[in-house]
């Protein structure tokens, strides 16, 4: 029987359990740029079947809260080569999320403090992080947003092309297409987000077309085994809605399943939330999304996320149903999660407090299991 500590293949990338971290965006890289505490945090996790880092924008458009760090800038190029260089020291796995904010973004983070870019002019609603006129961190209303012009869209997708490229060029194992949470891919997806006219909206085979649009620019760019996207089919987060997100999602997975990815990440339920929260006023059915895939000839590893403990990851595993199990505040309080999983340690408790923002407090100064003792 499979369990959580077997290796497996996620395309392109070997890994040696299947405990991953999940993407967390911590607002701790300044001018975009990645550091050495950066680095450090992500050694100490070393040990994970698979890092995915938190969300990195591919271009400062793409950018929706203050000192999160991005793939645009040359030294922030240099700056992720340090990542990699300590994660691959410890003999870890490490991909990056590249992302587009789409309208989840305010206009002092914006090229010339211009509105952020959507797929329609519809606002999230929500806040954003950024940093104020006296040079200090601040929760700030999201900027509205204007609408994609049609003949701006292929320059977004070759965007993240060279996000990709980039990101390879930085030492990353591969990437994550974040097609989550409300940001762009998935405010294109969505039918509360996107009301366009054109080719980009309207119909379902209209509303995923950028998706897979992206995705077969970012594949192309660095091969399908190196690439896989993540998505949330009812997640509420920033505003986003979608009255028919089954419909949506298994015909999305489908075309997924013939384009060759390395992994497809789900997130079940409310990102960071009710696992049983749903849109469309029936129960997502996500065991049917994985069938539709597999059928659909997709043989990328079934990443699923939000909420598991050990139990039910090892059920989630075991069963077949997963083929590993992301974690995120787990592996923020517990650097060495997977050895306190194998031998039933004690978890360290979460410092809300300090997700977003400051220091190496509540970052890099959770203790691991050697200097606990
Ligand atoms: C990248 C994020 C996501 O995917 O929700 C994010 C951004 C800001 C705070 C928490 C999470």
């Amino acid at each position: 029987m499979t369990t959580l500590f077997d290796p497996v293949k996620f395309g392109d990338i070997q890994l040696a359990n299947r405990i991953v971290m999940a993407p967390l965006t911590r607002n701790r890289s300044p001018k975009a740029i990645p550091n050495d505490l950066n680095a450090a945090y992500y050694e100490q996790r070393a040990s994970a079947g698979l890092l995915i880092t938190e969300g990195t924008p591919v271009t400062q458009q793409g950018q929706g809260y203050a000192d999160v760090p991005g793939l645009y800038l040359p030294e922030a190029v240099a700056g992720w080569k340090k990542v990699t260089d300590a994660v691959h020291k410890k003999g870890g796995k490490i991909v990056t999320q590249i992302w587009h904010v789409g309208r989840v973004s305010h206009v002092s983070l914006q090229p010339n403090g211009a509105a952020p870019v959507a797929p329609s002019a519809i606002p999230a609603g929500g806040k954003t992080y950024i940093i104020d006129e006296n040079g200090n961190g601040a929760f700030a209303e999201t900027s509205a947003p204007r609408a994609l012009e049609i003949a701006e869209i292929s320059g977004i997708v070759a965007d993240y092309a060279k996000g990709a490229r980039a990101a390879i060029d930085a030492g990353f194992d591969g990437v994550e297409i974040h097609g989550a949470n409300g940001y762009l891919i998935d405010q294109f997806l969505k039918d509360g987000a996107n009301q366009r006219t054109d080719e980009y909206g309207g119909s379902i085979e209209n509303r995923v077309r950028f998706a897979l649009e992206v995705v077969d620019a970012v594949a192309k760019e660095i091969g399908a085994g190196r690439v896989g996207i993540r998505l949330s089919p009812v997640t509420p987060a920033n505003g986003i809605t979608e009255s028919q997100p089954q419909a949506v999602f298994n015909h999305l997975i489908k075309e997924l399943g013939s384009r060759g990815l390395s992994f497809i990440h789900v997130i079940e339920g409310a990102t960071g939330g009710d696992r049983d929260f749903t849109q469309g006023g029936k129960p997502f059915n996500y065991q049917e999304l994985k069938d539709i895939y597999r059928k659909a000839g997709g043989s990328g590893a079934w990443l699923v996320n939000n909420g598991y403990d050990k139990a039910a990851a090892e059920q989630a595993v075991e069963s077949g149903y997963a083929d590993a199990v992301a974690f995120g505040k787990l592996f923020i309080a517990n650097p060495d999660l997977v050895e306190r999983f194998q031998t039933n340690a004690e978890l360290n408790e979460l410092d809300k407090a300090t997700l977003y923002g400051g220091g190496a407090k509540g970052y890099t100064d959770y203790p691991n299991l050697d200097t606990a003792a």
